[in-house]
């Protein structure tokens, strides 16, 4: 049930799973499956009900919302200084309630490579495909469904996978070789609602578990020991709970048997760090007491990095007619509303390419590849219409692709600001701090506009639009300045608390996601994946929280 307030608790759970997000919501469900097993849920942000939290094409919107916890990058050195912004789910659902539903799960070498290097068969390809639940007629698993909203550019993009070989038509790029350009899929349900870890795996039937408590507006700030001689035996969490956004005074429930960390990349570290566990010279500046030397807790954050590029379009049928027109918005979310029907019903994006810079680039002269073989370098998707593109581009109608590194190697770290455990850290993905990334992102800008320089496009694309319009693609300097002015976050960010092998000197968890040293902690989200994925991310961490559950009910069976 939900509980009203935290007046309402239990004492004491067998497991508390801090974050209902993307991984949270799975364990709170599988775990809760055993009416003998007792389940806290404790999530920061509020209930998933607004509407613009189930409309697919009002997602952009809900970017630098009040469900958005509104992160901030330090100023990045090589993107001219710029601090990035970057969203994550403030609400029930987390980041899976405001993504852009694209569900895409990234090659057989992503989850091969990682298996490999932290050396558990487990976590490869076919040993993950039972964990894979994304069938509409189930009860509890996510919907995943093709564009069913066809939009009127989506043909074109079809005709030029048939003429240009550079785009080959992948017809099941979910399949474990990604590489081409194919029809994308959505967590949207047959009913053209999105689905969320909140919407598939907190059903009301699951709600209504007498053994599962949800507390909603509370932030959870450290874990806490109630072994004297032990300070790193948490048995307990501590946690604020906010009224109409007013922090309240720090309260504590138990765990009897684990606690389970799924507040995400940059909401798990900062709680392993102010209850000591981490790096003792990130902590003693805070007067922080280091009880367990973990130094990798924070390091290892990777993110894509993507940029937003526009092209007028001969058109007025884009997503410009409908930011236009308030009586059109109106139309289309009755219709919406009465048949689950109509463009409201799609999150803009229908084709996703994963593409591979050409074997003899000069950038393998110094790198060798980092991605295997059914593995995009990059990636673009077309959205019809500038939803995500340069500002200042209102008064005409766009195509878009938005050109992101897929395989990133930069590598930034998440650390503290403040001893105040309520405080945002200090995030710094370092973004193209590493050549091969600005590399790749400027052939992904070239290929895009490859891409709309085919014979399909004749007569509709009418030329790049804002200050991409002036820029010599081919000079590497000017592509270059261009990019480190513009580019943008891709929003996956992963590795903070990475997995690594049992027994190494680096990484936070072991295969089995329990923190390194410890008993009775572990983690569950997109903090763990060592390596990230080329891919949207969430289809991991679906996948990592479904394997995860198993592991543990094994555990305490
Ligand atoms: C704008 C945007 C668009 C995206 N689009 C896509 C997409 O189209 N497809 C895709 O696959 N991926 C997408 N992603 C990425 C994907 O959604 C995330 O990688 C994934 O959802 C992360 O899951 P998680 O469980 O690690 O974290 P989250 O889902 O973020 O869950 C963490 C939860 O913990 C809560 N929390 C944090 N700190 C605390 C605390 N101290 N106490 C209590 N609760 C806490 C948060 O409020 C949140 O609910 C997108 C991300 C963004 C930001």
């Amino acid at each position: 049930k939900f509980l009203t307030s935290s007046n309402e608790l239990n004492k004491q759970y067998n497991f508390i799973v801090v974050g209902g997000g993307t991984a949270g919501n799975v364990l709170a469900n599988r775990l809760s499956q055993d009416e003998g097993t007792s389940v806290l849920l404790v999530e920061a942000g509020g209930l998933n009900d607004a509407l613009e939290l189930k409309v697919p094409y009002l997602w952009p919107g809900l970017l630098g919302s009040a469900y958005d916890w509104n992160s901030t990058t330090t100023p990045q050195a090589a993107l001219d200084g710029r601090a990035i912004s970057i969203s994550r789910g403030f609400v029930l659902g987390g980041t899976s309630s405001i993504n852009a539903m694209l569900y895409t799960r990234g090659s057989s070498d992503n989850y091969n490579n990682i298996a490999t290097l932290v050396g558990d068969e487990g976590w490869s390809w076919n040993s993950l495909q039972p964990y894979i639940h994304e069938d509409a007629t189930q009860i509890d698993t996510i919907s995943v469904t093709p564009p069913r909203y066809i939009q009127p550019i989506d043909d074109r993009v079809i005709q030029t996978t048939a003429v240009n070989s550079e785009f080959p038509f992948n017809a099941a790029p979910n399949a474990g070789n990604q590489v081409g350009m194919g029809w994308s899929e959505s967590t949207i349900d047959t009913n053209g609602r999105r689905i969320s870890s909140a919407t598939a795996y907190l059903t009301p039937a699951v709600v209504n578990r007498p053994n599962l408590d949800i507390l909603l507006h509370s932030q959870v700030t450290r874990l806490l020991s109630s072994d004297p001689t032990n300070a790193a035996k948490f048995t307990a969490v501590e946690f604020v709970e906010s009224v109409n956004r007013v922090p309240g005074a720090a309260k504590s429930v138990s765990a009897t048997k684990e606690i389970i960390l799924s507040a995400g990349s940059f909401g798990t570290p900062p709680i392993l760090l102010h209850s000591g566990v981490g790096d003792a010279a990130d902590l003693t500046p805070f007067g922080i007491t280091p009880v367990h030397q973990l130094p990798s807790v924070g390091k290892n954050l990777t993110d894509h990095l993507l940029i937003g590029t526009a092209w007028f379009a001969n058109s007025t049928d884009t997503y410009e007619t409908v930011k236009r027109n308030a009586t059109l918005q109106a139309e289309l979310l009755e219709q919406w509303q009465q048949t689950g029907t109509g463009a409201y019903i799609n999150a803009g994006i229908d084709h996703v390419g994963c593409i591979r810079i050409a074997p003899n680039s000069s950038i393998f002269q110094t790198v060798p590849d980092p991605a295997g073989p059914n593995t995009g370098h990059f990636e673009f998707y077309i959205t019809n219409g500038n939803v995500f593109g340069p500002p200042g581009l209102e008064s005409d109608n766009f195509i878009a692709a938005d050109p992101a590194v897929l395989s990133p190697l930069s590598r930034g770290s998440l650390t503290l600001l403040s001893a105040n455990p309520l405080a945002a850290p200090s995030i710094d993905p370092a973004y193209m701090t590493h050549p091969w990334d600005l590399f790749v992102i400027g052939e992904a800008v070239r290929s895009a506009q490859r891409f709309f320089s085919s014979a399909p496009w004749n007569g509709y694309v009418l030329g790049r639009a804002g200050d991409f319009a002036a820029l010599d693609i081919d000079d590497d300097d000017a592509l270059h300045a261009f990019l480190r002015a513009n580019v943008a976050s891709g929003q996956h960010p992963v590795g903070t608390a990475s997995m690594s092998p049992r027994g190494a000197s680096w990484g936070v968890v072991d295969p089995d996601l329990k923190v390194k040293g410890l008993n009775g902690l572990r983690i569950v989200d997109a903090s763990v994946i060592p390596l990230i994925p080329a891919a949207h991310t969430q289809a991991m961490v679906y996948i990592y929280a479904e394997r995860a559950a198993d592991i543990i009910k094994a555990e305490y069976k």
